[in-house]
């Protein structure tokens, strides 16, 4: 039988979606996978996170939110075939692409996705301890895995490394055995599928809406008697910050599935169900491109896995190719808006720093980059004690990765902003501490700048031309906050200092029950309007990033997994980094409020910097003009 695959000796075309167990909360994996079967899906495509799984060199985890295993036994158990893409690239809108952050420990650029031998031996080794847990979920040992993807758009990369690739399908044909349908994807058009085939591994393209039948033709030249599949049928796109949210009409999508399935080819929808870029784990593009944190992708099921009118045309689509499983469709989970909460300055980031920071800083000639000090995501404090007084000087740090808050005893002077100004002047003193927090938004994920993705600050700091030495580094840890917390759950510190002001970067808290009514806690989305940038915690949990004022995202979803019912006290903790609505001279308390529908799609702006919202609003002449004079001898 030419042109289609076969499946227990008969004809098999798949329809398949893709769902990313990293981006789902686990007590939600049923919910979304039968979603999926009720569609008319045959399959989901999978791909594994590296990076969740081995955390550090040689540590593993596969417990809860990684039991990958337990994922698509699940997917089995509901009828749902597997298409695995075990990368170990991903690309994915992932952090790093899926590679752990550890890679970039060593000294000089790792060159992942080649012979490297610093990757290679990484790489075999989780290969040596995650394929034998996928060979007895083949399709031929009774599981649900009937093909797997070896790379991942390997032809859109600059290396083009046959070794490498050959060494990769190897290796998984090693683990796997020569039973298992391997496959690569790559972009619809000849130059790709050049460098990304593989020799005996079956070529597949992707493609969004359009002409199905010219995406096909490139794929045609490489099998002509091969099934035609596409791997990736955007349903959808990525979002980034200060860009629009993305949409794609619902006609475009069915319109193309008509043609995809009336050629008698096989199709995933990338994806169907996105889901959250919960904690750190957004990817980001070369140019400052930074992924959001919802991987809503305007999917054929929402980000908290809701019934939209696409997922309805779709199975009405699927419906007229195939007998659709005899199941009720099921319900998009209840939300609940719990309404208002009240936020109270707790304080400064930097005076929180015997909480949040480690015992001891870690010390260096010069600054050490996160990776180079064990760390893989967040934050780190860097100090320096300033042994020269400069009137005026220019502090200089290209090797910002990527948001650096700059402060001098504390008191906060600018902004560092790898892809705005890695400079600016400052007036300081002999004796005075510089301390700069540096945010690390996101590994890039895609392209040749993933192999310059160190974070914190990768290269020297000078200060009116002089380079800085004898360097402090504070690893940081906001989940730590929850352990400061009281018998009545709120936040304790022991009394300290303020030595900061009320002005950001600074934490902000508070305390809510949920109501004493049945069915509780539901899924609720917490707006942030009216707060600017920083990391969300509710009750430990990392929700994610916000930076409402750029947008487009403006809520964070909240699943009902993270909340605890009446009568227990439920703790959020915001690390604002740039201006909370009632910081400094406001007598009102802050406030967020969590309400019962997303908000993903507002005007996007990219042009809002932090240095714009303190000028603006005149607080920081203010603030520090006094102090100047005070300082200066
Ligand atoms: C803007 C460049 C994005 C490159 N990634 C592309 S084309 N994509 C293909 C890639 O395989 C998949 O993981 C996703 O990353 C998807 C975009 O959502």
């Amino acid at each position: 039988m030419n042109n289609t695959f076969v499946k227990d000796g008969k004809p098999f075309r798949y329809i398949s979606g893709s769902i990313h167990y990293s981006r789902v909360p686990y007590e939600y994996w049923e919910d979304r996978l039968a979603k999926m079967y009720a569609a008319g899906l045959d399959a989901i495509q999978v791909y594994v996170t590296w990076n969740t799984h081995e955390p550090s060199p040689g540590v593993y985890d596969f417990s809860h939110q990684q039991d990958v295993v337990g994922f698509l036994r699940l997917a089995q158990k509901l009828g749902l075939l597997v298409i695995l893409r075990p990368g170990p690239y991903i690309c994915a809108e992932w952090e790093y692409g899926g590679f752990p952050a550890w890679l970039l420990r060593e000294d000089g650029d790792v060159k992942v996705r080649t012979m490297d031998p610093r990757y290679i031996s990484a790489m075999d080794r989780w290969l040596n301890v995650f394929l034998p847990k996928m060979a007895p979920l083949l399709y031929v040992n009774g599981g649900p895995i009937i093909m797997v993807q070896v790379e991942n758009e390997y032809g859109s990369y600059y290396a083009n490394d046959r070794l490498y690739t050959r060494h990769l399908r190897n290796e998984f044909t090693r683990y796997l055995g020569e039973d298992v349908l391997l496959f690569t994807t790559d972009g619809d058009s000849i130059g790709y599928l050049n460098s990304g085939t593989i020799d005996g591994v079956y070529p597949t393209v992707d493609f969004g809406p359009g002409n199905a039948s010219a995406a096909f033709e490139s794929m045609k030249t490489w099998n002509i008697q091969g099934p035609l599949v596409n791997s990736e049928f955007y349903a959808g796109w990525l979002d980034l910050w200060g860009k629009a949210h993305s949409r794609t009409s619902t006609k475009s999508i069915v319109d193309t599935l008509r043609q995809i399935l009336d050629m008698g080819a096989s199709v995933n929808f990338y994806m169907f169900e996105g889901g959250t870029n919960f904690g750190y784990m957004n990817g980001a593009e070369a140019g400052g491109g930074l992924c959001i944190t919802s991987y809503d992708y305007d999917a054929p099921l929402s980000e908290a896995g809701d019934i939209t009118p696409k997922y309805l045309a779709i199975r009405d689509t699927i419906s007229k190719y195939k007998k659709l499983p005899p199941v009720k469709i099921p319900p998009s989970t209840l939300k609940y808006a719990y309404g208002t909460v009240k936020m109270a300055y707790v304080k400064g980031v930097l005076d929180a720093l015997p909480v949040i920071g480690p015992p001891q800083p870690i010390t260096s000639q010069y600054p050490l980059s996160m990776e180079q000090v064990g760390q893989n995501y967040g934050f780190i404090l860097y100090r320096h004690l300033l042994k020269t007084t400069y009137p005026s000087a220019v502090l200089k740090a290209d090797g910002i990765r990527d948001r650096g808050y700059v402060f001098v005893d504390g008191m906060f002077r600018g902004l560092l902003d790898r892809y705005g100004t890695t400079s600016f002047n400052l007036l300081a003193v002999e004796g005075q501490e510089l301390s700069i927090l540096v945010e690390n938004q996101g590994r890039i994920n895609f392209g040749s700048q993933i192999l310059n993705n160190r974070k914190g600050i990768i290269s020297s700091v000078t200060l009116g031309g002089d380079t800085l030495v004898d360097w402090q580094m504070f690893p940081l840890n906001f989940e730590r906050l929850f352990e400061m917390q009281g018998l009545d759950n709120k936040l304790r510190f022991q009394s300290a200092p303020v030595t900061h002001s009320q002005l950001s970067p600074a934490i902000y808290t508070g305390q809510f029950v949920l109501p004493n009514v049945p069915d509780m806690p539901k899924d609720t989305y917490l707006n942030m309007q009216g707060w600017f940038k920083g990391q969300a915690f509710l009750n430990g949990f990392n929700l994610g990033r916000y930076w409402p004022v750029r947008g487009p995202q403006v809520t964070l979803y909240v699943p009902k997994t993270v909340l605890k019912p009446s009568p227990a006290q439920n703790v959020l903790v915001m690390v604002e980094l740039d201006r909370a609505p009632c910081d400094g001279h406001s007598t009102e308390p802050c406030t967020v409020t969590f309400v019962e529908s997303p908000i993903l799609n507002k005007t996007a702006t990219s042009s809002v910097t932090h240095s714009d919202t303190w000028l603006d609003k005149g607080k920081l002449s203010v603030e520090y003009s006094v102090d100047f004079e005070q300082l200066l001898p």
